[in-house]
């Protein structure tokens, strides 16, 4: 059984990552994430469409024209992105349940698609509580801290304007995996 795409969405630090490391670990079977398109070139040991979909700059800018991509960004020098059709194969090719952690514009834009998908929103406990996690986690300097906090807050707004739907804080986070267990096991996948 294959269910509809699952998307997570929250705060940068709000424990997306941790939480599907659990459920990833507790279901390796059931779960899969979409392949990325870029137009870096493929590292050593890096395979096509298994790592990425390894894409020309001009087929990148095609699929950016015919609003092919959920999101994209670009990132030193090079293009990024998650196309509605990688979501669609993790069902139909890899026979999985696709799990997409995206932020709040991903979220607008998969609504604006025919994925059918199912929206869960992982709220931190309080900003500061946030703001100290990412600070625990060693990897912000002063200013991205400051502009994921900042990006936070619109999430929060977002997720309070009932965006999602459901919404979990990640306070404890045993409780917060059980309540995620249950949202995604509330009908087949
Ligand atoms: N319930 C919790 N209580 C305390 N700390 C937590 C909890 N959940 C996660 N953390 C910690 O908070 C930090 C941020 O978590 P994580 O990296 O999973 O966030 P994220 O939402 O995936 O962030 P990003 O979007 O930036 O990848 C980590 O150091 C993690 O160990």
């Amino acid at each position: 059984m294959v269910g509809r795409p699952i998307v997570i969405s929250g705060p940068s630090g709000t424990g997306k990552s941790t939480l599907l490391k659990k459920l990833f670990a507790e279901y390796p079977d059931k779960f899969g994430f979409s392949v990325s398109n870029t137009t870096r070139k493929p590292r050593p040991g890096e395979k096509d469409g298994v790592d990425y979909h390894f894409t020309t700059v001009e087929d990148f800018k095609k699929l950016i024209e015919e609003n092919k991509f959920i999101e994209w960004a670009q990132f030193s020098g090079n293009y990024y992105g998650t196309s509605i059709k990688a979501v669609e194969d993790v069902a139909e090719v890899m026979k999985r349940t696709c799990i997409l952690d995206i932020d709040m514009q991903g979220v607008k834009s998969v609504k604006k698609t025919n994925l059918g998908a199912r929206f869960l929103f992982i709220s931190p406990p309080s900003i500061e509580e946030l703001k100290s996690r990412l600070e625990g986690r060693g990897t912000e300097t002063p200013e991205s801290l400051a502009k994921r906090v900042g990006a936070a807050a619109a999430e929060m707004e977002y997720a309070k304007a009932g965006g999602h739907d459901k919404v979990i804080v990640n306070d404890d986070l045993n409780k917060a995996y059980a309540e995620l267990k249950e949202f995604i096991f509330s009908e087949p996948v």
